[in-house]
């Protein structure tokens, strides 16, 4: 087999209200493995993924769990730097935690930007879809009107525990970020390299929407 040659290191960002299920999501999606236990993330907590994206190209996912705890706010703010794409996750039992997810969007907007100055892609997730839709989710027309208003660049009813649609919303995000740094590389002279792409690790361009 063909060894891939295109290589791509990003920062992913899991954030969201408190016991909305972000730990799980990335248990889910790295270990394939849950836990109905509960345990309070405390600052934050780190992943790797690895993505076979096509077969010259790997995507690695580090993927950073920051606790949804009121408490540890400030402190965690700090990791938001340098990262490429975000997920934001509510649980669709807890209208509250939906209602929280326009402060998380527009919070992440004001501590982060593309090195061109435009947002990071953000996936909105609706997760413990098992357990029903008691918020608008049902109305999909709503949801997706909301996520053009708020710029997502899309959003998922997820489960951890029965394992929907993680893999789905991360290509998804993963896709758009390949696309944003495509117009990145482009708007960059040829040999300058901007200090903030250091932590994306681009050897060339792939998975370009626009090749
Ligand atoms: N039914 C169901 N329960 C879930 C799902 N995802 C998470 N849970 C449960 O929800 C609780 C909180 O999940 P966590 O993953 O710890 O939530 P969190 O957002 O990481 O919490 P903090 O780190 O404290 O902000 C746990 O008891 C999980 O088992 C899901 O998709 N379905």
């Amino acid at each position: 087999m063909q060894a891939p040659h295109k290589e791509h290191l990003y920062k992913l960002l899991v954030i969201g209200d408190l016991g909305v299920g972000k730990t799980s999501i990335i248990k889910r999606y790295v270990h394939q493995n849950f836990s109905s236990h509960y345990r309070a993330t405390i600052g934050v907590d780190f992943a790797l993924k690895v993505l076979h994206w096509d077969p010259e190209t790997v995507v690695r996912l580090q993927l950073w769990d920051i606790a949804g705890q009121e408490r540890f706010g400030n402190m965690t703010r700090v990791y938001y730097r340098e990262a490429m794409g975000a997920f934001i996750v509510f649980d669709v039992t807890r209208p509250a935690t939906f209602e929280a997810v326009a402060k998380w969007k527009s919070d992440l907007d004001s501590k982060l930007s593309l090195p061109n100055g435009k947002p990071v892609s953000v996936v909105l997730l609706a997760n413990k879809c098992d357990q029903g839709k008691d918020v608008l989710i049902n109305n999909g027309l709503k949801m997706d009107q909301f996520c053009k208003e708020h710029g997502f660049v899309g959003w998922f009813e997820t489960s951890a525990k029965e394992n929907i649609n993680i893999d789905e919303a991360s290509r998804c995000l993963v896709k758009h970020i390949l696309a944003n740094e495509c117009d990145l590389m482009e708007s960059i002279e040829p040999d300058v390299v901007k200090p903030h792409l250091t932590s994306s690790k681009v050897v060339s361009c792939s998975g370009c929407a626009k090749s």
